[in-house]
């Protein structure tokens, strides 16, 4: 069991010079069976980060998060979890927490008893159970029994299992999944809250849009390679705006279309709107293009892509919603 929590480094860059990443590895691979799971694995976790590790259903994520604790080796590849090499989680996984899909927990106990018997087998005292639950936010569910439970609880007493041995470094794969947007919130809440304890937390989810408001970096993951990691600054220059537009009728739609084709802009259409790459300072361009074809624009909006649309643009594809 570690004994003290790091605190995250202050913003201010001069002041101190970056912690090492909790996580970095580089060049992974993963094949069963002759087919590959993971086929260039890039991925750095910054100490004290909130990342995300999006991608796709059979990505490669769960695979990847597997590798990091040990749970699986990977064909080649290197790198470190928390210092230590990642050949030896036998040294840094007494520091990693983690939740990867269900937590097994016993429905006829209560959350605290299910917490005392994980307690007991990883050898912490009812301090850490205390500070789980606290930490969770489920002081006052705590002597419910777990069949009562929401998913969210669940889920959420799951994690509070995860931090009984006081990690400096959770792994959460799609805790996300299946929760209703109260549930989902709270999640987000608490993870926002571990963050600002000092714990480094990687989370995944195919759910990408779920992890855009919480996370502070990004890790792209398609077929098995990394095509994007980086910050927030970073992304953003992966995720211009672009213009949304609507003619007044829809039978404008396909000339409107034209016609700022024909003017050099990139449009793509979604139901009865006309998404045009152009930055926001092209408005009054955009509706001389429509005044000039007699067309009136009823709508015309700066619209910020979502996590999903600029995933997609780093993969040089259009949403598949
Ligand atoms: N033990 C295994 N044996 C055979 N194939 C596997 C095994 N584990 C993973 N795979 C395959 O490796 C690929 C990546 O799977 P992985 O579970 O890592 O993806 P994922 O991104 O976590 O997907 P999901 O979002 O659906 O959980 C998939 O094609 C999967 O079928």
């Amino acid at each position: 069991m570690t004994s003290a929590i790091p605190r995250p480094r202050p913003a201010d860059a001069s002041a101190a010079p970056p912690a090492d990443p909790a996580v970095h590895v580089t060049g992974l691979r993963r094949a069963y069976e002759g087919r590959a799971a993971l086929r260039h694995l890039d991925l750095t976790v910054p100490a004290g980060s909130l990342t995300a590790l999006v991608g796709p259903n059979g990505s490669g994520k769960t695979t990847t998060m597997r590798i990091l604790l040990g749970l699986d080796r990977p064909d080649a590849g290197s790198g470190t979890v928390l210092g230590a090499p990642l050949t030896r989680p036998a040294r840094y996984l007494p520091a990693v927490g983690a939740l990867i899909e269900q937590p097994a927990l016993y429905p006829r106990l209560t959350g605290r008893t299910n917490l005392k018997v994980l307690a007991e087998l990883a050898g912490c005292g009812d301090d850490s159970i205390r500070r789980a639950l606290r930490l969770t936010g489920m002081e006052e569910q705590a002597d419910r029994r777990v069949a009562a439970y929401s998913l969210g609880m669940r889920q959420r007493l799951g994690i509070a299992a995860a931090l009984l041995t006081e990690p400096r470094l959770l792994i959460l794969d799609e805790p996300t999944n299946g929760l209703d947007p109260v549930g989902t919130a709270q999640l987000r809440t608490l993870l926002r809250g571990l963050t600002s304890d000092g714990i480094t937390v990687l989370i995944s989810s195919h759910q990408l849009n779920e992890l855009d408001a919480l996370c502070d970096h990004f890790v792209f993951l398609h077929q098995g390679a990394t095509r994007f990691q980086g910050d927030r600054d970073a992304l953003a220059a992966c995720r211009q705006p672009v213009a949304e537009t609507a003619p007044e009728r829809t039978d404008q739609l396909a000339p409107l279309t034209e016609a700022f084709e024909a003017a050099g802009y990139r449009v793509r259409r979604e139901a009865d709107r006309l998404l045009v790459d152009a930055p926001p300072d092209q408005a009054g361009a955009l509706n001389r293009v429509a005044a000039a074809q007699g067309i009136t624009l009823a709508h015309l909006a700066v619209r910020h892509p979502t996590l999903e649309e600029a995933f997609f643009s780093v993969l040089g594809q259009e949403p598949q919603c």
